[in-house]
Parts: C-alpha cells; sequence; structure tokens
C-alpha cells in the first residue's frame, strides 16, 4: 500500500491533511490517534469507501477510488458501523457474505475461530454488543482477503474475547494476510503491529516499531525504591549500575524497588500532547 500525499477536506475541516506512508504486503500496521484525529477517514479512503481531496493512493496496486468488484473480493473490512440485517441468524449472514467472494472461507470455520459457534444459529439481535462485534469480524475474514482493514475491531469485546482475537489475528498475519488496524487500545498495538502510526489532527506524528515509537528503546528508566527518607525516584540511562550501588548501600533487599520504562501509552500520551 502506498499512500503519497492524502488529504481529505470536509467544508473547513482539514481531516486528512498530508499522510505520506507505506505498508508492505505481509505487515501488521496499527493506526493510533484521539478521537477525531482523521483515522477512519483514512481507512474508509483506502477501503474505497470514501473519495478523497488530494494526494496518490494504491492499494493492492490499484486506485481505491476507482474500486472493481475484483479488487474488492481482495480485500476485507471490517468497520466501526455495521449493517447487516438483525432476523438473519450468525450462520445465515455469514453464509450470505460468503457468497459475495470468488473463494470465500468455509462459513462454519470462520464461525468457529470467532468464537461464535454456540451463537450460530441466533439471530443478530438476540446477540451481545460484543458478540456483534465478533460478526463483524467474521464478515471481513470470510472472503479471504489478501488485505485486511479493521476499524476499532475490539471496541466491546471482554478481556478474553480479546485475547482469542488477538491469536486469530496473529494466524491471518501468519498466513501472510496484510492488515491495517486501527485501535484506541495500545496494549493491543503493542501485541499486534509490526509497526504503529500515530496520527493527529490529520497529520502522521510518527511511524515506527511498538519498541522504539518516541524514543522508547533508548529512554531513561526510572528506579524507584524507598529509603529511610520516604520514596525515591531516579531517571538514568544506566539502571543497572544504580541497582548495584543500592544493594550495596541498603545490604541486602532495597525496600519496594522497581525499575521500568515509558509505557507505549506514556510515549503515545506525550505525542499526542505535543502535536495539540
Ligand atoms: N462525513 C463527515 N462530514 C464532516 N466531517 C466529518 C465527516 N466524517 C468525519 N468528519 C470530521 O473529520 C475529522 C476526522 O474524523 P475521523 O472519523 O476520521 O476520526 P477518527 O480518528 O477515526 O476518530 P475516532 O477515534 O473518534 O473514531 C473529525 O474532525 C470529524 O468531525
Amino acid at each position: 500500500m502506498r499512500i503519497r500525499g492524502l488529504r481529505k477536506r470536509y467544508g473547513d475541516v482539514d481531516a486528512v491533511d498530508g499522510v505520506d506512508l507505506d505498508i508492505p504486503r505481509g505487515e501488521v500496521f496499527a493506526l493510533l490517534g484521539p478521537n477525531g484525529a482523521g483515522k477512519s477517514t483514512t481507512v474508509e479512503i483506502l477501503e474505497g469507501h470514501r473519495r478523497r481531496t488530494g494526494g496518490e493512493v494504491a492499494v493492492l496496486g490499484a486506485d481505491p477510488g476507482r474500486p472493481t468488484r475484483r479488487w474488492r473480493a481482495r480485500i476485507g473490512i471490517v468497520s466501526q458501523t455495521s449493517e447487516e440485517r438483525p432476523q438473519l441468524t450468525v450462520r445465515e449472514t455469514v453464509r450470505h457474505y460468503a457468497g459475495y467472494y470468488p473463494a470465500p472461507r468455509d462459513p462454519d470455520e470462520v464461525i468457529k475461530a470467532v468464537g461464535l459457534t454456540e451463537k450460530a444459529g441466533a439471530r443478530l439481535s438476540r446477540l451481545s454488543g460484543g458478540q456483534r462485534r465478533r460478526v463483524d469480524v467474521a464478515l471481513g475474514i470470510v472472503g479471504d482477503p489478501e488485505l485486511l482493514f479493521l476499524d476499532e475491531p475490539t471496541t466491546g469485546f471482554d478481556p478474553d474475547a480479546r485475547r482469542q482475537f488477538w491469536k486469530l489475528i496473529e494466524s491471518l498475519a501468519g498466513d501472510g494476510t496484510t492488515i491495517l488496524l486501527t485501535t484506541h487500545y495500545l496494549d493491543e498495538a503493542e501485541a499486534l503491529a509490526d509497526r504503529v502510526g500515530v496520527i493527529a489532527r490529520g497529520r502522521l506524528v510518527e511511524v515506527g516499531t511498538p519498541r522504539e515509537l518516541g524514543g522508547r528503546a533508548t529512554a531513561k528508566a526510572h528506579v524507584s525504591w524507598t529509603g529511610p527518607e520516604g520514596p525515591q525516584t531516579l531517571e538514568t540511562h544506566s539502571p543497572t549500575q544504580v541497582v548495584a550501588e543500592l544493594s550495596q548501600k541498603f545490604d541486602g533487599e532495597v525496600p519496594e524497588l522497581t525499575v521500568t520504562r515509558p509505557t507505549l501509552e506514556d510515549t503515545y500520551l506525550t505525542m499526542i500532547g505535543a502535536a495539540r
């Protein structure tokens, strides 16, 4: 996927304001950013569901501004709004969608993969919010896509369902599916993504691996402990040395010793703050 100078204007709002990005085949890329940053708009343009105001875009070698049926069959979409019919059952819905694709996956296997086998015969209107979201995911993957777009896929999932979903994504990625996901869960981005991009006010602020984003890999560690004077914290590039010195000083266990580095969430919040 190749994006150059992508722009989208709504009236006088620059929702996407000059985004450049390359996503190679087989990569899992997570787009992060606060509400209204332009994530969904970007994704919808790449999916061929929204017209861009400017810039050049190639998705699976084609311009999503002029989508063909064949091109559509090669991509899978889990968007924020779903329009399935509530009176159909899970199995009927997944089978119906499978019919749109030239080489779909087995609907029952897909239902199993999203953990809905027990609900296969239930009408969508009778499902919980998280279960409905799993149906959305099933419909996104039933066509066996080369490229999968996931817009906040795990919103409403319980922790167990989220872990199961991560496994599913890892197995799709292992099979070579390219995945572009948006999420507000930093742990999700960290668990799944090869690279993450942070978008704020329509601009890509930074792109990098979850480990190195925002200089995380080389950031100072925080060493904390409780001494006779109370709680202490030291920021340092050489925490091992600090801990060695502390252990000599205390002659044994250092009270309440912790060594931490900024989490992806810390780094992200700093970036978003700076972009405001
Ligand atoms: N159809 C529309 N008409 C006018 N403005 C829009 C439209 N869709 C989005 N916008 C505006 O464009 C900006 C980007 O919205 P977008 O939905 O892409 O953000 P997002 O990053 O996906 O946010 P969220 O995390 O809340 O889903 C916002 O300021 C929004 O109000």
